[in-house]
C-alpha cells in the first residue's frame, strides 16, 4: 500500500502535492516522489526517505508547473532501492509519469510481452514500470490528438492485459491527468474539486485525507475499474472502463492501512474500527461472560479507536498503558524483522502503574508477524501485571498478500496453519480473543451497507482476482520472503538508476 496523489490546479502544485504525500505518509515510509509539468517539461524529484527528508526547499524550488504526482512507496515488488521510487517516466508516446498502489500478479508475464511483443524494455524489477509501459502501449494505438475517448478506450486494454490490484495517478504530456482502479477495486483512490475563485482544481488521491487537508471536497471514490481523466481546462470525465467489475475492496485498508479520518468506499474508516471493537466485545462477552478483566489497553496507534469502543461495550475502564515515541515510523511497514522488532522497543514503553497487580486486556488490531504482540506482553509482564490477554480487532493473518501489502511468505505470519489458542501460547498471552471475520465485514456494512464483498485474502486464502495458485504462491515466498530480500538488498544499491541519484552532491 503506498500513497498516490494527482494534482491539477491554477497555480502550482508542488506544495499541494507535498501536504498531500505528508498525510498519505502512513502509506509508506521507504521513498518519496513528484513529478510536475511545466511548459511541455517533466520535472522529478524521488529518493528513498520520509517526505520530509526527499524534498528539500531546493528541490521543491525546481518542482514548477500547475500539474503533477505524488508516491509515498513501500515496496512490494522489486528491490527498495531508490531507481524503483517513483513515480516512473516513459517518453512514448506523448511523455507519461505514472505512479501506482498496488501490486500486478502477472507482470513477469507483461515483462516478456512488453519486450517480444511491444518492444519495449523495463530497466528496473519494479511492477509499476511494467504497469506505466502497458499503459503507454495502449495510448499509442491511438491516434496523435487523444480524445477522452481514446485515454479511456486505452485503459480498458490495460484492464484486459494487467491482473492484480492497482489504483494509478498518470500525466499524460500536454493532455491532462489520468488515474485508474482495477475492475475489483482492490486499492482505493479518491477524487475532489477546490474552487477558490480561479476555477476547478482536482486533486485525486488514495484516501480522503489528502483531499481534506488541501481543502478539496471529496466528490466520491472512483468505481471498481473506472478511470477519471482531467483535461488541462481542468474538466472532469470519467468512464467505466473494465469488462466486469466488481468491487471487493481491502478489508486490510480498514484494519490498518488508511487513516482513520478516512472515508474509502464511502465508510468512515474510524467508523469502521468502532465497529470492530464493539464487535470484539460482544464475543468476548459472549465466549467469557465471567471474565476478570481489570483493564483495557491499547497498543498504540492503529488499535486505539477499537480499544476504545471495545472497553466501553465490555463496561471495562480503557487506559492508555503504552507511551508512543512519534518519532518513530509504523514498524509493520519496515522492509526488514531486525529493523521491525528493534523499533517495537524503541517505538512503545510501559507506564507500570497501570499494569501492576491487574489482569490486563492488550487491544491490537491485528496479529501478522507477532513482532509486536510479543514484545508487548513481555513489556506488560514486566511492568507487573498479573494475567495478560490479548484481543485482535482482525481475524487471524494466516495467507500471504499479493495486492501490495508486503506480506509475502505464508511462513512468515504467526497464524499461519496454527489454532488460534496455539498463537496464544506461542505470543505468551494468558488467553487471546481474534475477531470473526464475519463480524469484521459485518462492522464496516454497519458503516455502508452497500458494501457486499471484499478481498479478504489474508483472512481466508481467497484471492478475488482468480489468477493465483500455489506455484505462484510458492514463487513469491522463494523471491521476496524476509531472508530473500536480505540477500538481494546488497546488490540493490549497486543499481544505477535512470534519474539522477545526487547522493555525492550536497543533498
Ligand atoms: O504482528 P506484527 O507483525 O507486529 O504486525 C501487527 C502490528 O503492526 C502494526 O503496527 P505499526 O507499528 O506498524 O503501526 P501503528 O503505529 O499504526 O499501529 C499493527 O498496528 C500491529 O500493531
Ligand atoms: N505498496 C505498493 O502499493 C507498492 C507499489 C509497487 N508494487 C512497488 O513495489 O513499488
Ligand atoms: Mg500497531
Amino acid at each position: 500500500m503506498c500513497g498516490i496523489v494527482g494534482l491539477m490546479a491554477k497555480q502550482a502544485v508542488n506544495q499541494g502535492i507535498y501536504d498531500a504525500l505528508t498525510v498519505l505518509q502512513h502509506r509508506g515510509q521507504d521513498a518519496a516522489g513528484m513529478m510536475t509539468w511545466h511548459e511541455g517539461r517533466f520535472l522529478l524529484r524521488k529518493s528513498n526517505g520520509l517526505v520530509r527528508d526527499v524534498f528539500h526547499t531546493r528541490h521543491m524550488a525546481r518542482l514548477k508547473g500547475n500539474l503533477g504526482i505524488g508516491h509515498v512507496r513501500y515496496p512490494t515488488a522489486g528491490s527498495s532501492s531508490e531507481a524503483e521510487s517513483q513515480p516512473f517516466y516513459v517518453n512514448s508516446p506523448y511523455g507519461i509519469s505514472l505512479a501506482h498502489n498496488g501490486n500486478l500478479t502477472n507482470s513477469e508475464q507483461l515483462k516478456q510481452e512488453l519486450f517480444s511483443s511491444d518492444l519495449r524494455h523495463i530497466n528496473t524489477s519494479s511492477d509499476s514500470e511494467v504497469l506505466l509501459n502497458v499503459f503507454a502501449h495502449e495510448l499509442g494505438k491511438q491516434g496523435l490528438h487523444l480524445e477522452p475517448g481514446d485515454i479511456f478506450d486505452a485503459v480498458r486494454r490495460v484492464h484486459r492485459r494487467c491482473k492484480g490490484g492497482y489504483a494509478a495517478v498518470a500525466i499524460i504530456n500536454g493532455v491532462g491527468l489520468v488515474a485508474f482502479r482495477d475492475p475489483n477495486g482492490i486499492r482505493p483512490v479518491v477524487f475532489g474539486t477546490r474552487d477558490e475563485g480561479v476555477g476547478q482544481e482536482v486533486m485525486i488521491a488514495s484516501e480522503s485525507v489528502a483531499l481534506d487537508v488541501g481543502g478539496f471536497e471529496l466528490h466520491r471514490d472512483l468505481d471498481p475499474g473506472e478511470a477519471i481523466f482531467v483535461d488541462m481546462a481542468g474538466e472532469i470525465h470519467t468512464q467505466q472502463c473494465a469488462d466486469r467489475p466488481s468491487l471487493a475492496p481491502c478489508i486490510f485498508e480498514h484494519v490498518y492501512l488508511a487513516r482513520p479520518d478516512s472515508i474509502l468506499d464511502g465508510a468512515y474508516v474510524y467508523g469502521t474500527r468502532m465497529q470492530m471493537g464493539r464487535k470484539l466485545g460482544d464475543r468476548i462477552q459472549a465466549e467469557w461472560p465471567e471474565h476478570d478483566i481489570d483493564v483495557v489497553i491499547p497498543i498504540p496507534d492503529t488499535s486505539r479507536t477499537s480499544a476504545l469502543e471495545l472497553a466501553q461495550h465490555l463496561g471495562v475502564t480503557y487506559r492508555e498503558g503504552f507511551m508512543k515515541n512519534r518519532y518513530i515510523g509504523r514498524t509493520f511497514i519496515m522492509p526488514g524483522q531486525t529493523q521491525r522488532k528493534k523499533s517495537v522497543r524503541q517505538k512503545l514503553n510501559a507506564i507500570d502503574i497501570e499494569f501492576k497487580g491487574k489482569n490486563v486486556l492488550l487491544v491490537d488490531d491485528s496479529i501478522v508477524r507477532g513482532t509486536t504482540c510479543k514484545q508487548i506482553i513481555q513489556m506488560a509482564r514486566e511492568a507487573g501485571a498479573n494475567k495478560v490477554y490479548f484481543a485482535s480487532a482482525a481475524p487471524p493473518v494466516r495467507y500471504p498478500n499479493v495486492y501490495g501489502i508486503d506480506m509475502p511468505a505464508a511462513s512468515e505470519l504467526i497464524a499461519h496453519g496454527r489454532s488460534e489458542a496455539e498463537v496464544g501460547e506461542l505470543i505468551g498471552a494468558d488467553r487471546i480473543f481474534y475477531q470473526d471475520l464475519e463480524d469484521l465485514k459485518s462492522a464496516c456494512r454497519e458503516v455502508n451497507p452497500n458494501l457486499e464483498a471484499f478481498d479478504c485474502s489474508v483472512f481466508d486464502g481467497r484471492y478475488v482476482t482468480g489468477d493465483i495458485d500455489d506455484a505462484y504462491l510458492a514463487e513469491l515466498e522463494a523471491s521476496r520472503s524476509d531472508d530473500a530480500k536480505q540477500q538481494q538488498s546488497a546488490g540493490d544499491h549497486a543499481l544505477v538508476g535512470m534519474h539522477n541519484q545526487d547522493d555525492d552532491i550536497d543533498d
